[in-house]
């Protein structure tokens, strides 16, 4: 890791490659781009998007392209270019080469962000895999020019053993490790998730695109102070607190890492992992940048996560999911009263500003009011014996299942599931 530094000046260059289709215009893409770029805090001294027609497979843009790139950094003292897409590991090395500067990629560039970024001890490791799988993935293709024989004393492999050979063996070996610590941290997490979904406090998840304003609508509700800040990825671990709502005494509220399009697949599982908490989820806030142009299609990538997540299938969800229509305060006022008639027609839409609180209240309002009315599957073995609870389920809750579940140590076991919402289970939970 490290593999830039703070502070450095650096060209960032959209290639926009003809007929690959993006949800995004080359515009916003750049824009983007920039923003990562100074989430590692990079000083953007120019930036661009290259029309390419035809991808070289050395060097991705054509000999005049590259030319221009030099050129550019010449003229604007740059010591880094940021290339926001993908580079084969020989296309970054050929570009380095003729630019006679560091060169980075998109996943690159992402990676080192979350490097910086993840703070407990689950973050840091799935975020070393996820560097360790870039690197393999780089010595495999590219770094075969640099193969060199070893000298046969044999500790690590046989004599003659070749550099790349063990480098990719010792990388094998850390990923193997991590794995296991990974699995461990996760087995106490799954611990905890397991008692806190028999406690009877709904759960409200915050999920949206990288800096639409999740952690500063998680602050405004808890009082919390998590770092809300103008940067893309502010936010990589999961954080929950304890929230009051009109009509709920207590519900837990988390803050989750953004999405952002075109994730590096290194990270794409670690970042699954991080939000599996959303999967037991009472209610999805999705919040949305409302005024950014781009908003649709960061709405089109997030719906994609949670597909991914089987949170959503075809047009249906299996939690409920509100939309808040964030950063209110930044419409013009033409957008915003056409925004306020489809807010008002939809009631899974409730507009907001985190920043000013324009909004909130009636957003905790309608928390309280799904919370109380939302009826999630929920299952549950019980001693067939335990008439009194099963009978409760049956007349409060929509019994979907209740089946045999074998033996258990006080005689026959019956599954059942149960469509109930989180106050039922909070009364459920205290029979
Ligand atoms: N004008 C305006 N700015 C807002 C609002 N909500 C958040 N912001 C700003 O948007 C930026 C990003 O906010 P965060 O809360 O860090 O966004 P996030 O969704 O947590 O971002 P990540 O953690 O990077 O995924 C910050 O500069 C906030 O001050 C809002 O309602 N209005
Ligand atoms: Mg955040």
């Amino acid at each position: 890791m490290g593999e830039v530094s703070r502070g450095a000046r650096a060209l960032v260059v959209c290639p926009d490659i003809r007929g690959q289709s993006h949800d995004l215009d080359p515009q916003a893409r750049l824009a983007e781009a920039e923003g990562l770029a100074l989430a590692i805090g990079i000083v953007v001294a120019d930036s661009f998007v290259l029309p390419v027609r035809q991808i070289r497979p050395g060097t991705l843009f054509g000999a005049g392209q590259v030319d221009n790139i030099a050129i550019a950094c010449e003229q604007h003292e740059s010591e880094l270019i940021v290339i926001d897409g993908a580079l084969s590991p020989i296309q970054q090395r050929n570009l380095e080469e003729k630019l006679g500067r560091k060169v980075i990629d998109r996943t690159g560039l992402i990676l080192e962000i979350f490097g910086e970024r993840a703070a407990t001890a689950e973050g840091r490791l799935q975020v070393e895999l996820a560097h360790l799988d870039y690197q393999q993935s780089r010595l495999v293709r590219s770094w075969t020019h640099l193969e060199r024989q070893r000298g046969g004393f044999g500790f690590l492999g046989g004599p003659g053993e070749t550099q790349i050979e063990a480098d990719r063996r010792m990388i094998r070996q850390r990923m193997g490790r991590l794995r296991r610590e990974l699995e461990q941290v996760r087995k106490t997490r799954g611990l905890h998730r397991d008692r806190r979904e028999r406690a009877p406090w709904p759960v409200v998840a915050l999920v949206g695109y990288t800096n639409a304003g999740k952690s500063t609508l998680f602050n405004r509700l808890t009082g919390a102070e998590v770092m809300a800040e103008d940067l893309l990825f502010a936010t990589l671990d999961p954080t929950m607190r304890a929230i009051t709502l009109p009509g709920i005494e207590k519900a837990i509220l988390s803050d989750t890492v953004g999405f952002i399009s075109d994730l590096p697949t290194q990270l794409v599982a670690a970042f699954r992992a991080t939000l599996e908490e959303v999967t037991a989820a009472d209610i999805i806030c999705h919040v949305r940048d409302i005024s950014n142009s781009s908003t649709q299609a960061q709405k089109t990538q997030v719906l994609q996560v949670l597909r991914d997540l089987g949170v959503v299938e075809g047009e249906e969800a299996s939690i409920p999911i509100l939309e808040i229509w964030n950063k209110w305060d930044q419409l013009s006022p033409d957008d915003a009263e056409e925004l306020a008639q489809q807010a008002d027609d939809d009631d899974m839409v409730m507009a907001a500003s985190a920043l000013t609180g324009e909004g909130v209240p009636a957003l905790l309002e309608r928390l309280g009011e799904l919370l109380t009315t939302s009826a999630v599957l929920r299952e549950f073995e019980l001693p067939a014996s335990a008439g009194r609870q099963i009978a409760w389920l049956h007349a409060h809750g929509e019994v979907i299942t209740n089946e045999d579940a074998g033996e258990g140590d006080d005689g026959p076991v019956r599954r059942i599931s149960v469509r109930l919402n989180p106050k039922e289970l909070g009364q459920f939970e205290n029979l």
